[in-house]
């Protein structure tokens, strides 16, 4: 695992959007071979969608051969609410950048067979060989994507149950009122997740940094299932300072030294 430890959650925004620029640029897609990009919603993409929207009106990353998955949506939402994510994703970020409406792949939360629609949506992933890189954020209790605590680490694509915890938080996007957040969410699995080539996690702000200590610092445990990403042969966490509150000064450090070194010994080569 690689954890980059930053500032502010404008530097944890500017250091994903270059990453994702620099994979994508660097894979040079075409149309019959496309780069593969995961994407999340909530409060912790917005400065990376920001800078990415930026980069692309600056002429340094275009869309036209990038497939997209996001990672999950709210059961029973309709598309056109202004809180599904369907509706977040084109307003936060499609509806500014060159990518092709029929590369933009979400899962659809009001499908009459719910069932039928996560194996659609991994069958389609599936279509595509592998998702070349995942980004996403972390849960104020350790989840990832909407895989709640206590979610199979081999779990695929399927339908969740949403925990109180992750309700109230998300109700401040629903006029503070806990009953007007879906109680269901489908989400891809963690299986699904660590079969993603790369996985970039960003992390702000202290309601994250008891998370962000499971997943680094703690075991692999499924009640914290961003801790899954300690299986994974490429993760890279992103994070603020307050996020990183809960962990040692040594693993901070640890961590920071290990930056500077491999910057400076790429330098220096
Ligand atoms: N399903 C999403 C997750 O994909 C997201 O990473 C997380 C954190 O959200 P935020 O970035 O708003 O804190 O919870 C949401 O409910």
């Amino acid at each position: 695992m690689r954890l980059i430890p930053l500032e502010t959650a404008a530097d944890v925004g500017k250091w994903a959007a270059r990453h994702i620029v620099e994979r994508i640029n660097a894979f040079k897609p075409t149309a019959d071979r496309p780069f593969i990009l995961g994407l999340p919603t909530g409060s912790t993409p917005m400065e990376a969608y920001k800078y990415l929207i930026e980069m692309h009106k600056a002429g340094q990353i275009s869309f036209e051969h990038v497939v997209t998955f996001n990672m999950d949506e709210y059961v029973g939402l309709p598309a056109a609410h202004p809180e599904s994510y369907f509706t977040f994703m084109h307003r936060n970020f499609f509806d500014h950048v060159n990518i092709p409406k029929e590369n933009i792949n979400l899962l659809n939360g009001n499908a009459p067979d719910i069932d039928a629609e996560c194996r659609r949506y991994e069958e389609k992933i599936g279509s595509y060989g592998k998702i070349h890189l995942f980004m996403g954020g972390v849960g104020n209790d350790g989840h990832i994507a909407f895989n709640e605590p206590a979610s199979s680490l081999a779990s695929r694509t399927r339908v969740k149950t949403l925990t109180q915890e992750t309700r109230r938080a998300n109700s401040r996007f629903f006029d503070n009122d806990v009953e007007q957040v879906p109680r269901f969410a489908l989400t891809v699995g963690v299986g699904t997740l660590l079969d993603a080539e790369e996985v970039m996690i960003l992390v702000i702000g202290h309601n994250k940094a008891l998370a962000l200590q499971a997943a680094v610092e703690g075991n692999v445990n499924h009640m914290w299932t961003i801790s899954c990403l300690q299986l994974h042969a490429k993760a890279v966490m992103v994070c603020d300072e307050p996020s990183t509150m809960e962990l040692k000064v040594k693993t901070v450090n640890y961590f920071r030294e290990l930056e500077a070194t491999s910057t400076q010994s790429l330098k220096n080569s």
